[in-house]
């Protein structure tokens, strides 16, 4: 069904199915008032696209044919009109693909002849209608001169088509070389081509470069005729880099990307050196699009195998942003082949055609020459099945239509021959004077022609090796409503999913079952026939192209608004020139920064294998961050505090040479770089449980290649964030089973699930909770001569350890989520606006103690000692810190607290930071500032 979503939900979501049945409805509605209207004013300059192409190649539509049942045509649209209040505006859409639909021929220096191309992408194209569409894309043709190319462009506009001009070397690396040699096998699991030179290597990449380069042509022509709201369709693996060219022009564009091949496993895009730029420039689409589960399944994986980021249900997450992935089956316009049957011309050819094979069963291949279509093993089937039934051979003859294609390609050249000397070879053994078995034609054939040999033909042979999709079998099941032919179909063809059921589905690679099919179909009865026919019918007819493409755009649309609604959830990125202003008006700071994916350095790609994995596993301050924070430690206006889950070995190991203090374990344990270690872990904490936890620990991590686990004093980490991500995930969850039917069914343990790894902690465990330990004991051993007025809290932290950043808050409203002040800012606010300055005062002189936040300073300050000794219970984060004379050691205006979550979408957090390299960069700013 189209919309499937990638994992197989069975069908759209019911809300969703219900608006996508009142728009088909609306378009309906739509489609008739178009025709009214045009044919009211005769103007005929307004007819659609397709058949504007059609008239010029005698795809004509029978006279009579459009017309429509016009009383209920107007009913219809009043209807609308009551419903809608307005006529419906058809929807512009910009299709773009390597190839236009109509090929140029090059008649004088100033006029062009222009001609349908071949090819299930455009038939599929072709047959849609709803929107006010125009194509760009090539021409298939080289013109270097100005005057050819305005020529040109005018002819090709009264078929709303757009040229992109690719001059000849281009065409040659980029859709000869890049696509046509390297992508398309690839994509069809014939691999990359083999190289024994480095000069090929070096072709390979000026290919690529080639690629790259005609994508932004492409992207330089859409943002030429983008108008706003327009949607952007873009198609096959020609187009890969255009998504992302066209967002860098505006992150606005609606823009679509659909594959029309296979894509294929991961393993296999793997091998593709430049695995990773394609993936994450297809990526930046906002929906992506495939024919089947299956190749929607392989995208998603290849993006969570090979660039480590998140497969959900809906598609790919990275960082914050959501690309959704879904399967669109294509289909045809079945009804204008129905309707092409009852042409004179075709009728013609039909008799001509039963004559001609008289007393012959008729069996059709229509293919475009290519290595994919598995021709040769086709017609070694034939042979073998001839072979096999020698009273069959004056009784059968196979018709193979194979469409010249990309013949400037080497390989196909090479299979032009292979399959002539194969033809030749079987016709010579099994031919006679007046008959041959094969008649193979190296030409298509237009429109009319094809739908009668579709209609004469007893079976058709659809072998393809692997296919997107395979339109010529559904075209093939449209015209047989009278014969009701057999369809013998490769499993590897993505129709193969919704024709199994009808068709005879073979292994094309398995010759002797492709033949003991052919002597099945030839043979079948006429019953069985019917029922598979009709099966196959019914699906043709009613998932069509139309439906496709309005389906596709559709869900475009959607796809485009939950984004926006998604946003809003979002809190705004941290507005970094205003947080270093603050800083430098501000007297005393408190710096409060995360370790872990906050300071670290990169490590390398997720999911890769082969890397060094012990020192993958060490955490590392990032090399750029030392210099920048060494002067904000050695400021005496600021104190730097990191908070981290990693053990006090690890914080020794990169922080001992800075003035810093540091705070291990979640806080567990505190130290001043320049003091001892103490403890902030309250009394009596039982830990009876890690035992227990760690032999389950120990069994995921012997089972799982990559993971590893943490013994801390108060927690312990199970990290599989190196490992596979998908069979780590199956892990995890399995783990966790484990432990709650297990040894910590009954513990006062909390379980904390990160996007890679799980955690047990004791109760009440969290940064937040350590928080106002750790300032009591930086307020009892620093001489702070002011309060502090300046707060930055910045980490990738767990949503449990969140609560480190609402600690400075006020006590807000239960709707005071960083999505409320997100949607403070939509208002026209920025979020710390939101709070007056009074909100945030606590309790300078006593007066202001909002919230109730002030602290009396000698239970501060005696927690704060006792802590040491471990004498202390857990005091929650509302409790104030104050100096011992009374006064606030906080002295926060709303609008000088930032907190800003690292690589996370949602957060309590006031701002976000894409990653840790935009926290060094924004460290190196504060720094800098503070320098100068
Ligand atoms: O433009 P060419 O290089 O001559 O190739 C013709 C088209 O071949 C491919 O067609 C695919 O699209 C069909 C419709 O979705 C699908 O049924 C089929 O399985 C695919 O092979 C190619 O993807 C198109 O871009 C080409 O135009
Ligand atoms: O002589 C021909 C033979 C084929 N086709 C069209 O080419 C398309 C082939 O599409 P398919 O999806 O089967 O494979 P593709 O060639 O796109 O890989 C079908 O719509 C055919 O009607 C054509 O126009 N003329």
């Amino acid at each position: 069904m189209p919309g499937n979503k990638y994992n197989g939900h069975p069908s759209i979501p019911p809300n969703r199915v219900e608006r996508l049945l009142r728009e088909r409805e609306l378009r309906r509605i739509n489609r008739t008032f178009n025709a009214i209207e045009e044919l009211s004013d005769g103007n005929r300059e307004s007819e659609l696209f397709e058949n504007d192409l059609r008239d010029d190649n005698n795809w004509d539509v029978p006279p009579g044919e459009e017309l429509f049942d016009a009383e209920a045509a107007v009913r219809a649209l009043n209807d609308g009109y009551e419903r809608n209040n307005a006529r419906p505006l058809k929807q512009r859409l910009l299709v773009v693909a390597n190839r236009l639909p109509v090929s140029a021929v090059r008649r004088g220096e100033d006029s062009w002849s222009l001609e349908i191309s071949a090819g299930g992408l455009v038939s599929a194209l072709l047959g849609v209608k709803e929107f006010e569409a125009k194509w760009i894309g090539w021409a298939g043709v080289n013109v270097p001169d100005e005057i050819g190319q305005n020529a040109l462009s005018k002819a090709l506009a009264e078929k709303r088509c757009i040229p992109v001009f690719l001059d000849e070397e281009i065409v040659h690396q980029y859709y000869n070389g890049y696509c046509n040699n390297i992508l398309w096998p690839l994509f069809h699991y014939l691999g990359l081509p083999q190289e024994d030179r480095l000069a090929t290597t070096r072709s390979f990449q000026s290919q690529f470069d080639a690629y790259k380069k005609a994508n932004q042509m492409f992207a330089d022509v859409v943002n030429e005729h983008y108008e706003e709201g327009d949607v952007v369709w873009c198609h096959d693996y020609h187009l890969m880099f255009l998504p992302k060219c066209l967002k860098e022009y505006n992150i606005k564009m609606k823009v679509g990307w659909f594959l029309h091949t296979p894509f294929p496993s991961s393993e296999i895009h793997r091998t593709l050196p430049s695995r990773s730029e394609l993936l994450r420039s297809v990526l930046a689409a906002d929906l992506v699009g495939f024919h089947t589960y299956d190749y929607a399944r392989h995208f998603v994986s290849a993006c969570t195998r090979i660039l480590g980021l998140e497969g959900t249900p809906e598609g790919v997450e990275d960082q914050g942003k959501l690309t959704r992935v879904a399967a669109f089956p294509i289909g045809i316009d079945s009804e204008r082949f129905i309707r092409a049957l009852e042409v004179p011309k075709v009728q013609d050819h039909i008799k001509e055609l039963k004559e001609r094979f008289s007393g012959r069963k008729v069996m059709l291949g229509v293919d475009r020459l290519d290595m994919i279509k598995g021709i040769p093993q086709k017609i070694l089937a034939f042979e073998k099945f001839l072979e096999e039934n020698p009273s069959w051979h004056d009784k059968v003859v196979l018709l193979q239509i194979a469409v010249p294609t990309r013949t400037d390609v080497p390989e196909y050249q090479k299979l032009t021959s292979q399959v002539h000397e194969i033809v030749g070879r079987i016709n010579g053994r099994f031919g006679t004077l007046t008959a041959v078995p094969i008649h193979h034609l190296d030409r298509s054939l237009d429109f009319h022609a094809l739908c009668a040999l579709y209609a004469v033909t007893d079976v058709a042979l659809v072998t393809s090796l692997r296919d997107g999709m395979n339109l010529v079998s559904y075209e093939f099941v449209a015209c047989q409503d009278s014969k009701k032919g057999v369809l013998i179909l490769s499993e590897f063809a993505g129709a193969a999913q919704s024709l199994g059921a009808g068709a005879i589905l073979v292994n094309p690679w398995n010759i002797t079952e492709v033949a003991s099919s052919i002597g099945y179909a030839l043979n079948m009865p006429p019953e069985e026939r019917e029922k598979r026919h009709h099966h196959n019918f019914m699906h043709v007819t009613t998932h069509t192209a139309q439906d496709w493409a309005e389906t596709f755009v559709s869900e475009l649309n959607d796809t485009i608004v939950e984004a926006q609604l998604r946003m809003r959830q979002v809190p705004p990125l941290l507005p970094v020139e205003v947080a270093v202003q603050h800083y430098l008006g501000s007297r005393n700071r408190l710096l409060i920064l995360g370790f872990n994916a906050t300071l670290t350095e990169p490590v390398e790609t997720p999911g890769r294998r082969g890397g060094d994995q012990i020192k993958e596993m060490e955490l590392k301050l990032h090399p750029e961050l030392k210099e920048p924070l060494k002067i904000l430690c050695n400021d005496p206006k600021t104190t730097v505090v990191v908070v981290s889950g990693s053990d006090r070995s690890v914080l020794d190991d990169n922080f001992r040479e800075y003035n810093i203090w540091l705070a291990a374990e979640n806080g567990m344990f505190l130290r001043p770089t320049k003091g001892e270690w103490m403890t902030t872990m309250p009394e009596h904490l039982n830990m009876d449980w890690v035992d227990s936890v760690k032999h389950v620990f120990e069994y995921f991590t012997e089972r799982t290649p990559r993971s590893h686990f943490e013994l801390r004093e108060t927690s312990l980490v199970w990290n599989y964030k190196y490992a596979d991500v998908e069979f780590g995930r199956l892990q995890a969850r399995d783990l966790l089973q484990h432990l709650w039917t297990g040894p910590i069914s009954n513990a006062a343990v909390d379980v904390v699930q990160g996007s890679r790894s799980v955690e047990v902690r004791s109760v009440g465990v969290t940064k937040g909770a350590a928080v106002d330990r750790i300032l009591g004991e930086i307020v009892h051993s620093r001489s702070i001569i002011s309060p502090i007025d300046y707060v930055l809290c910045i980490g990738h932290f767990l949503g449990k350890d969140e609560d480190i950043f609402t600690f400075f808050e006020p006590e807000l409203p239960a709707d005071s989520s960083s999505a409320s002040r997100a949607r403070a800012t939509e208002a026209g606010k920025s979020p710390v606006e939101r709070w007056s300055s009074e909100d945030l005062t606590l309790g300078k002189n006593g007066s202001k103690t909002t919230q109730g936040r002030s602290h009396r300073a000698s239970e501060s300050l005696d927690k704060g000692r006792n802590s040491h000794t471990g004498g202390s219970n857990w005091r929650s984060s509302q409790e104030n810190i104050t100096w011992n004379e009374g006064s606030s050691v906080l002295d926060l205006r709303g609008d000088n607290y930032f907190s800003v979550a690292v690589g996370r979408k949602r957060s309590n957090a006031r701002y976000l930071l894409g990653s840790a390299d935009d926290t060094v960069t924004f460290l190196k700013m504060l720094a800098a500032s503070t320098s100068s």
